[in-house]
């Protein structure tokens, strides 16, 4: 059974949001977001607490579903049909805030679980693989390590490394860096930069880290009540935000 791609799939943006609400019961979480990412684009997501970052992001690969709207993945709608979420998790790779390494696996077989069951690699290709996502986010001399024993930092470069394993076309990052120690929060952003730069993968970061939005953004998104309420360039939003709640956000934030 064929899966329905829009016609215009391969020159479509990467992921189109349009229209789409999402309720927690009585409480409305997403309001008409639209919004879309091209191939290769990096966004920053911002705003305050509650104001439904994660949600937006986690609504993406199906984490959490929304009400109304559509949401596409390179052409294809996410919804609950199965061959609609494998295109979609095919091609979305997410970071957590909480790394989410299975403890009971070494690093290695964190990264090649995912690989061997989602895209039925064989197992040395999936090890090889491996190898190389530790390698690009320095951490290959952890491979054999038990998360436990890992720093907050290193176990964030191993789900980074998880992600890539699985080749996205777009890494969701949800506050990569907000359970780190602070002095663990540079080798991360470095890393996620580094690969900004040198790949051409697409990003969606929910994070309030700015100078980090200054670097890596193409544009920035601000939140509010559920509501996208501004999209800017990051040069534009932090120098002269056009929205009222954009400049007391950062207000508060930089000073
Ligand atoms: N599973 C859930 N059930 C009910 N309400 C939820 C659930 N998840 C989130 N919410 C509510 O939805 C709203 C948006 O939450 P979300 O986590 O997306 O915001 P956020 O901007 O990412 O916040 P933060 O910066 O604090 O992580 C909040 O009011 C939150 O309390």
């Amino acid at each position: 059974m064929a899966i329905e791609t829009s016609p215009q799939a391969s020159s479509a943006p990467l992921v189109r949001m349009h229209g789409v609400h999402k309720w927690y019961g009585p409480h409305h979480v997403l309001v008409d977001i639209d919004l879309e990412l091209a191939r290769g684009e990096r966004i920053v997501v911002c705003g305050p607490s509650g104001s439904g970052k994660s949600t937006l992001i986690r609504c993406i690969n199906r984490l959490e579903a929304h009400q109304q709207g559509v949401i596409e993945v390179d052409g294809v709608e996410v919804n609950d049909r199965r061959r609609n979420l494998q295109h979609v998790r095919h091609r979305v790779g997410m970071v957590f805030q909480q790394f989410n390494l299975f403890p009971h696996l070494s690093v290695l077989e964190n990264l090649t679980l995912g690989q061997i069951w989602a895209l039925r690699r064989a197992a040395p290709e999936a090890r090889a693989r491996a190898h190389a996502a530790l390698q690009r986010v320095h951490v290959a001399a952890l491979a054999d390590k038990y998360p436990a024993r890992l720093s907050g930092g290193q176990q964030q470069r191993v789900a980074i490394a998880r992600a890539l394993c699985l080749d996205p076309q777009v890494l969701l990052l949800d506050e990569p860096t907000s359970a780190l120690d602070p002095e663990m929060v540079k080798e991360v952003l470095d890393v996620i930069t580094e690969l900004a730069a040198q790949s051409g993968v697409a990003m969606l970061c929910v994070t309030h880290e700015m100078g980090f939005a200054r670097r890596v953004a193409d544009r920035v998104v601000f939140m509010d009540h559920g509501r996208i309420v501004e999209t800017n360039t990051p040069e534009q939003f932090f120098q002269a935000p056009s929205s009222p709640r954009a400049r007391e956000f950062l207000e508060q934030i930089l000073h």
